[in-house]
């Protein structure tokens, strides 16, 4: 057994010990991922303050994992032992009984917590059988064998260790703290990161307060201004990009279809089936300009007895009858006259015989015998009568509009579209509006992106000023966007971890909004927060998008104008996926992410290239532009740290 133990004891950090508990990776067999994998995790923090202080892998004999515990608690005194493996339900699986026969006192609620929280995703988590108690200062943890079962256990657990352990080791001074961060938290978090992603059933968060609309001061100030007691921690669960998406479709409601006119329809949604009341074409018409005749007759001379023009009917006196022998000269477009059953274009004719003044024809040469059929749109053969021609649900672009008319429609019934505030918050935030940028300030990107963003959708949106941090500011420009009557308030910054990020406890508090989500595994956008309330008698929506110039826009894209879409009554509301390939090499976050990029088409492949718009820092707007895709990426692992050139990847289309 390897032990590295050049570090412990040096600092107050918590020294965590991961002993892997595996035949074949001990005798060198397999190589010991998962081991590995908790060491990396211990060293990116998932644990707060704590630091990798042995790791080593014996073999499922329960003797060898007695001595490797017994060591490590009573010489090395490390804090928290994580073991991986051995839990199952195999004869050699021997990791309980070792640690049972180690401890002296079992927190049963840790295993339950990750047996819990692991059979949300499957059910093969009950046939795991952790074990977790104490010796001593130092706490046992038993984590299942495979890489992803023993993170995503330790996720489940990772945000009460530190707690557990203070109380462990009786470490009082910290223990106040813990408890005061416990007290101001609304409600406990107790997944990290890539928590619980089998269910999406999180409590919204709902503050205790009634809603102060009238007050003058906000409810919220108090609250926001007792920084020192604010949570270290966010105290809502990480979901998912799919789980927020879930979330917020469901949300989305459409209201009253209104009757429009055509001509102002265009990006609006059908609240109503579309079924034609004539068929087009209304009559069978030629396709081509040239002589309808009767196919029977074969190639040859034809006397050409008239003419039929588009537009031409019977009361106009060409509706005329085709005899054998004859032919009559038309357009496309024309009604085939009765009697013929096939057009013969002038191409394939000859002239034969003309009037003498030249202007009339009289005989002309069939040249290649015609087919029964041939060049005429029968009757309805576009669109038929009574077809569906658009079902409910459809965006009226200018296919659709033509459409539309194309079956006779002067006024369709749609659905009103959303109304969307936009607001950016942040006392450094100027607008561009020509004024020199003061000290300390920066220019408002997030607006106008998002203006300009709703606006390319077909979207009405109002905006106002930027709002300052402070509850008051904050509330009024809130509520001043609420009374103008918009159905989405959609905000940027204020929504993650500082004291001046206040979007949440004013929605809260002053607002008594519910808060969905607030955090969500992704790059950009993790502090990303969706928000109801009622306000004024209606409900309201609030999408609270992080600061940083890039995470609005890309969550923007994921969230706002689906949102949007859905509320006007898309069927379709969700963007475009495509796959590319790579064309170099990503190197991959621990966050999944949305990573910009360029297309290029090369006759040589198969897919649309993507190359990266380089450096994807969250502030660096330049990543945004020119890219026409946002590639999703997965998070990175100890076996996959990067995707190579010419990996296929899913895209989003912008
Ligand atoms: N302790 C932690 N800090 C941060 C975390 C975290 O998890 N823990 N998350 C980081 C991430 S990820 C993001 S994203 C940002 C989100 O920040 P906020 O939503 O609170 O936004 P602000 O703090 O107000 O601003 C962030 C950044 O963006 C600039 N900004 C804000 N508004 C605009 C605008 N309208 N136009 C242009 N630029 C804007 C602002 O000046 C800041 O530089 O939080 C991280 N922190
Ligand atoms: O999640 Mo933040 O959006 O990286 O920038
Ligand atoms: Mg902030």
């Amino acid at each position: 057994m390897s032990v590295d133990s050049s570090s412990m004891f040096v600092d107050d950090r918590i020294t965590v010990g991961i002993l892997t508990i595996s035949d074949r990776c001990s005798s060198g067999e397999a190589t010991d991922f998962s081991g590995q994998n908790l060491a990396q995790l211990i060293e990116e923090g998932i644990i707060p303050n704590a630091k990798l202080a042995a790791s080593g892998c014996v073999a499922d004999d329960q003797r060898n994992i007695i001595e490797a515990l017994e060591h490590w608690c009573d010489h090395l005194r490390l804090n928290l032992i994580l073991t991986t493996g051995g839990t199952g339900v195999a004869p050699r699986d021997v990791t309980p009984e070792a640690v049972r026969a180690v401890i002296q006192k079992e927190v049963t609620g840790l295993s339950f917590l990750m047996t819990s929280s692991s059979l949300k995703s499957t059910q093969f988590a009950a046939l795991s059988r952790p074990v977790c108690g104490i010796r001593d200062t130092s706490l046992i943890v038993t984590l299942p064998g495979s890489q992803k079962g023993s993170e995503e256990c330790l996720r489940f657990v990772a945000s009460v260790l530190p707690h557990a352990l203070d109380l462990i080791s009786n470490r009082t001074s910290k223990l106040n703290t813990t408890h005061q961060a416990l007290q101001s938290t609304p409600v406990v978090k107790l997944e990290n990161d890539a928590a619980d992603f089998g269910s999406c059933e999180q409590q919204p968060l709902k503050h205790h307060h009634r809603a102060h609309d009238h007050h003058d001061c906000s409810a919220s100030k108090a609250q926001v201004e007792d920084i020192c007691s604010r949570p270290r921690k966010s105290p809502y669960k990480m979901i998912t990009v799919d789980q927020a998406q879930e979330i917020i479709f469901k949300m989305a409601s459409t209201k009253n279809p209104v009757n429009l006119p055509l001509n102002q329809a265009h990006g609006f949604v059908l609240s109503e089936d579309v079924v034609s009341k004539y068929p087009l074409p209304p009559f069978p018409a030629s396709v081509k300009d040239g002589y309808a005749v009767i196919a029977a007759d074969g190639a040859g001379v034809r006397r050409v007895v008239s003419a039929v023009a588009a537009g031409d009917h019977a009361e106009l006196g060409t509706d005329a009858v085709l005899a054998r022998g004859d032919c009559i000269r038309i357009n496309t477009g024309a009604p085939v006259p009765r009697g013929a059953d096939a057009v013969v274009q002038v191409e394939d004719t000859e002239l034969l015989k003309s009037s003498e003044d030249g202007g009339v024809e009289l005989e002309v040469k069939i040249l290649k015998a015609p087919k029964e059929g041939q060049d005429i749109r029968p009757l309805g053969c576009d669109i038929a009568l009574g077809e569906l021609v658009l079902p409910k649900g459809t965006y009226l672009g200018p296919a659709e509009i033509g459409l539309a008319a194309s079956v006779g429609l002067a006024n369709v019934m749609v659905f009103p579209k959303p109304l969307v505030g936009v607001l950016s918050t942040g006392n450094e935030v100027q607008a561009a509006d020509g004024r020199p940028l003061a000290r300390g300030c920066i220019f408002d990107s997030n607006s106008p992106t998002l203006v300009s963003l709703l606006r390319l959708h077909h979207y009405n949106c109002i905006t106002c000023h930027s709002a300052k941090d402070t509850p008051d500011d904050l509330k009024n420009s809130i509520s001043s966007m609420l009374d103008q009557d918009v159905d989405i308030l959609v905000t940027s910054g204020g929504v993650s971890m500082g004291d001046k990020d206040i979007l949440r406890p004013v929605l809260q508090a002053d607002f008594d909004a519910t808060i969905h989500f607030a955090q969500v595994l992704m790059k950009p956008g993790k502090p990303t927060t969706f928000a109801s309330m009622s306000y004024k008698g209606r409900r309201r929506l609030v999408l609270g998008l992080p600061g940083n110039p890039v995470s609005a826009t890309v969550t923007a894209n994921l969230y706002l104008i689906p949102l949007c879409r859905a509320i006007s009554g898309r069927a379709d509301f969700m963007y475009t996926q495509l796959k590319v390939k790579l064309e170099h090499s990503i190197s991959l976050d621990h966050r999944p992410e949305y990573h910009r990029a360029v297309l290029s088409f090369s006759p040589s492949c198969d897919l649309p290239l993507a190359r990266s718009t380089g450096s994807q820092l969250s502030s660096r707007l330049l990543s945004m532009a020119n890219a026409r895709v946002l590639l999703v990426l997965p998070p990175r692992s100890p076996v996959q740290p990067s995707l190579q050139a010419g990996e296929i990847v899913t895209a989003i289309l912008l």
